[in-house]
């Protein structure tokens, strides 16, 4: 992608909801720009808004108003089929719940979203296998998710975040669900395949510690992001 394109614009961002009769403003103006290759920490106290902006910055939500533009294509414009093209393109999620296929292997979980996106199978093996390997995970390829520890899995949902080489990785508290010595390991391989794949990506977070190895941090604070 050209350096000078952000991975992702939001600009004056809203969004609302109903709650017992009552509106709550969630994102209020929010604006922000992510560059390519910066990873930014997402912060904010529970409630803030974290999982909203994500959802909204993943082309999974549309804003009440406010725009959003992801590798330089603004999409408030476009219909749902183009904003799902431009998802399955340009954008990779990692939950705090890995979400893989139970009935499918690692490498399978890292193979099928290749294919639904035109690459053969033999390319979708290799870039598995390859992704799979750089995250220490080489043997553990025909493993099913469920002969896999926490910190395995999680790292394979890593590898499929990132199998389609996303501009923009959206993660929502990726190691939320980890012990702290795993939840730090597993961090540290994201941060590293994120760095060498040459991506952006924008990474909710409560653990100040993760926040602070993060290129920078953004906090939502009354429905704004506001850099610290
Ligand atoms: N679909 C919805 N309908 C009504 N209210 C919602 C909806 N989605 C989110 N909210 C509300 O919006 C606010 C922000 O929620 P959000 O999940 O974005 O916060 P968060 O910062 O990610 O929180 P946490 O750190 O606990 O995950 C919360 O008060 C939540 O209840």
């Amino acid at each position: 992608m050209n350096k000078s394109v952000p991975a992702l614009i939001l600009t004056g961002v809203c969004r609302s909801f109903e709650q017992g009769g009552a509106r709550l403003d969630v994102l209020v103006d929010a604006g922000l720009t992510i560059a390519t290759g910066e990873i930014v920490a997402l912060v904010g106290p529970s409630g803030a808004g974290k999982s909203t902006l994500l959802q909204i910055a993943g082309l999974l939500e549309r804003p009440d108003s406010g725009d959003v533009a992801v590798a330089g294509q603004a999409c408030s414009g476009l219909n749902d089929d183009r904003r799902t093209a431009l998802r399955k393109v340009h954008l990779g999620f990692v939950y705090q719940y890995h979400h893989l296929l139970p009935e499918f292997s690692a490498a399978e979980n890292i193979i099928l979203p290749q294919m639904i996106n035109g690459r053969s199978r033999k390319q979708a093996r290799e870039r598995a296998l390859h992704l799979l390997g750089s995250m220490g995970l080489a043997k553990r390829a025909d493993h099913r998710p469920g002969q896999l520890s926490g910190g395995e899995q999680q790292r394979v949902a890593i590898c499929r975040a990132l199998a389609n080489a996303p501009k923009l990785l959206l993660a929502d508290e990726p190691t939320g669900n980890l012990d702290p010595q795993t939840s730090d390991g597993v961090f540290a391989e994201l941060m590293r395949l994120v760095r060498e794949e040459g991506l952006s990506a924008l990474i909710a977070t409560h653990n100040p510690d993760l926040a602070a190895r993060m290129d920078r941090r953004v906090t939502l604070r009354q429905g704004k992001v506001v850099t610290l």
